[in-house]
């Protein structure tokens, strides 16, 4: 199958985002074209160095590039301030200056972390996305937003930085746990309520075909995800206003994620955040109730949770809810579908409604 290119279209920081099986072998040869930096380094988490660290060394190699593989221990728990700094001093030890570049290759934590990282260290070098989970190729590896957790609450600090480009190779979905590829499913079905409601119904057509990597199948859903992000970055890159939308199901998801300490991982909390925001969009009157539940039959359709678990502490949810990036003055933004393919901003959701789903048992 030929390659797919989707631009990100930002003026003088416009990048490619190739799609294609195979591509991990082909980066070193690109990148030597695009001659983005002197020394590579490629962070990457241990499950991943494991798995691709040498695939990814090698295509660098055989293009002529020089490159080093830095790693730290895999997981959300460890995407934090402590991991960032180890890396910059790791970075610091081994030479590496402002002509050198780094490669973010693995899931979301691994492309937050980079992206962080090579905004701040020396004041900045380039970086690229190799992202290797179905979440980081739909999602995380475009449109720039870069950052860590704090103890008090998720992506707290952060910088919006772009990369130069993102490489898809979809034979890494191959050794991703089924755990995994259900997250990423979740912030693809997000696309389809938030924009468009084809690809919603494309969605709920071809589960089988999504769950079996069938080849174009794949190359097509991450190929619309990627078109939908960059359409929504290329209007609004530091969320001043329609960038929000991809928030869809990340008010109430962040705060069940962080409630959970992380062991409801970012894909399925997104998942029973968009249930619990279609949930308040019908308490408010503005979706109808059969929309309500095309959306929550296609989340469970794809086998992803629905309601916030029962064990889960609702004052703690509610605690991180108002440390959110999306409390303001005490309110608390919220993005409502209004029908399938469309979404509205709002901040006047009552705390009774709020309350009802938070302690809804289903
Ligand atoms: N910046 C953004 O725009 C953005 C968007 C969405 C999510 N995020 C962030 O992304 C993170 C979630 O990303 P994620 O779901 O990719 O998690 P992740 O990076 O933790 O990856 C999930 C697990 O899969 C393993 N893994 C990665 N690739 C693999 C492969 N090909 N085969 C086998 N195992 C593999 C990793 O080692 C890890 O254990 C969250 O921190 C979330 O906040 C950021
Ligand atoms: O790119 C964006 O913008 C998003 O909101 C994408 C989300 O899927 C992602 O989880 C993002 O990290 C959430 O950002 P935050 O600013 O709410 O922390
Ligand atoms: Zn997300």
């Amino acid at each position: 199958m030929a390659e797919t290119v989707v631009t990100v279209g930002l003026g003088d920081r416009s990048y490619p985002i190739r799609i294609s099986s195979g591509l991990l072998a082909k980066i070193g040869f690109d990148l030597r074209q695009r001659d983005i930096g002197t020394k590579y380094g490629v962070i990457t988490d241990d499950t991943v160095a494991e798995l691709y660290g040498k695939q990814c060394l090698q295509s660098l190699e055989s293009a002529g590039l020089r490159a080093e593989l830095i790693t730290f221990p895999h997981g959300e728990a460890n995407k934090h301030m402590e991991t960032v700094a180890a890396l910059a001093s790791e970075l610091a030890q081994r030479g590496f200056d402002r002509g050198d570049a780094l490669i973010a290759l693995g899931g979301g934590v691994t492309g937050d972390i980079t992206g962080f990282l090579a905004a701040i260290y020396m004041r900045g070098i380039p970086f690229v996305q190799v992202p290797t989970t179905l979440l980081s190729q739909v999602d995380s590896s475009v449109g720039g937003k870069t950052g860590v957790d704090l103890p008090e609450g998720k992506n707290l600090v952060g910088v919006f930085y772009q990369p130069k480009a993102v490489y898809i190779d979809t034979d890494v979905l191959h050794t991703l746990p089924l755990d995994e590829l259900q997250g990423g499913l979740a912030e693809v079905i997000k696309y389809g309520v938030i924009h468009d409601a084809d690809f919603f119904a494309f969605l709920k057509k071809n589960k089988d075909a999504v769950f079996a990597l069938q080849q174009d199948v794949l190359t097509r859903l991450i190929a619309r995800c990627c078109e939908i992000k960059a359409w929504v970055v290329e209007q609004d890159e530091r969320e001043g206003g329609l960038r929000r939308i991809l928030n869809f199901g990340h008010t109430i998801g962040h705060a069940v994620e962080a409630a959970s300490d992380f062991q409801l991982i970012h894909g399925k909390s997104v998942a029973i955040g968009m249930c619990a925001a279609a949930k308040l969009a019908v308490r408010t009157g503005c979706l109808a109730e059969q929309d309500a539940c095309a959306i929550q039959d296609l989340i469970e359709r794809y086998e992803l949770p629905r309601s916030i678990p029962a064990e889960l502490d609702r004052q703690l949810i509610k605690k991180y809810l108002l440390n959110d990036k999306k409390t303001i003055a005490g309110r608390v933004f919220y993005v409502l579908p209004e029908a399938i393919g469309k979404v509205m901003i709002t901040n006047q959701v009552s705390a009774h409604d709020v309350d009802a789903v938070i302690t809804c048992p289903v």
